[in-house]
């Protein structure tokens, strides 16, 4: 687990090009609260502002902001609140307008839920979520090791799912990792962070700009050309979808021995030029093949969200 920290403390993303044009602080309006959530905690948490809300502890810290837990004074429930500092620079502003467009539009039981987003008069902007309190599944991977094949079959089939509703409504995730999946203890997994996520607004448009942790990142968005010719996209969270499932079943980074550090260029070249990582003799057919169709090299042969929810790894019932 060690060597996995040690990984995690590495600096692997890479910048959104800047665009010239300048901008000032906040420029965009906020996105009104998400009114589609279809409970009645997501209508009452509507009118939360952030007096209504006590800080209870820091649940982390991401590119520019804290996640904090957070509990509502009046009627005790838990959330967590992501505030983003007003002096955070320009790139990562825009990372929480996107986070926020985003979640503003999402409602499904597999991508984190937003309950409010608002501006405090200090200029921060929070995003109020709903509270996921066994954390990510890279925490669960530090603390409890590694996963079995059923849990990991659950962890597909709901990620999977997720996907399913993200891609049906044109957005590419471009960070699922384990630290961007979070758990709570009915063990229901969701997609959080969606701060280098893209709206797609044709259904070809081109997305194979770099951003996102490159650790995870598909070859055909290192080399388009070879990989993925005209890529859109969708194919490469499959491929995170399928190291990250390797990775809570390896318990290190799958495409480089335990301990060794990565820089750009070592990923890049195990990444596209090296064999696809191998699984230890004991992983059973199923899953050998629902990762080798997740980690297809050439994005047209990946398989489609559709088709994997179909595989027998996670369509089989529970063991
Ligand atoms: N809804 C939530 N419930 C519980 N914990 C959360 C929630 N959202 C975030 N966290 C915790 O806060 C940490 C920071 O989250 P955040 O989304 O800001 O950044 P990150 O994904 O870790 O990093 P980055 O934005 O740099 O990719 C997470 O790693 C997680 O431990």
């Amino acid at each position: 687990m060690a060597l996995v920290r040690e990984r995690r403390q590495l600096n692997l993303r890479l910048p959104i090009p800047e665009r010239s044009d300048h901008r000032p602080r906040f420029p965009l309006p906020l996105p009104p609260t998400t009114t589609t959530a279809n409970t009645s905690t997501a209508t009452s948490a509507a009118s939360i502002t952030s007096s209504d809300l006590e800080k209870l502890q820091v649940l982390g810290h991401g590119n520019g902001g804290t996640v904090y837990k957070v509990r509502h004074k009046r009627t005790s429930t838990l959330y967590a609140l992501k505030v983003v500092h007003s002096d955070s620079d320009p790139t990562l502003r825009r990372q929480v307008f996107r986070e926020m467009e985003i979640l503003r539009r999402t409602d499904s039981p597999h991508v984190v839920r937003c309950h409010g987003i608002f501006e405090k008069p200090s200029g921060d902007i929070c995003i109020l979520m709903e509270y996921m309190d066994l954390g990510t599944l890279d925490s669960l991977l530090k603390t409890h090791g590694t996963f079995s094949e059923p849990k990991l079959a659950d962890v597909a089939r709901q990620v999977l799912n997720g996907l399913n509703y993200l891609h049906g409504h044109k957005i590419i995730h471009r960070d699922l990792k384990p630290s961007n999946l979070l758990v709570n203890d009915k063990m229901e997994v969701k997609i959080a962070d969606f701060g280098v996520s893209k709206i797609m607004c044709r259904t070809l448009d081109a997305c194979n700009s770099y951003v996102g942790t490159c650790a995870y990142m598909s070859p055909e968005r290192f080399d388009p050309d070879t990989y993925g010719g005209n890529y859109n996209g969708y194919a490469g969270d499959i491929w995170s979808l399928g190291l990250t499932l390797l990775e809570l079943y390896m318990g290190h980074f799958p495409f480089l021995p335990p301990g060794q550090r990565p820089d750009w260029a070592t990923l890049m070249c195990a990444i596209c030029f090296g064999e696809p990582p191998s699984l230890p003799e004991q992983a059973s057919e199923e899953f050998r093949s629902f990762i080798e169709c997740c980690l297809q090299k050439e994005s047209n042969k990946r398989w489609t969200v559709a088709q994997l929810l179909a595989h027998p790894f996670v369509c089989k019932d529970p063991r």
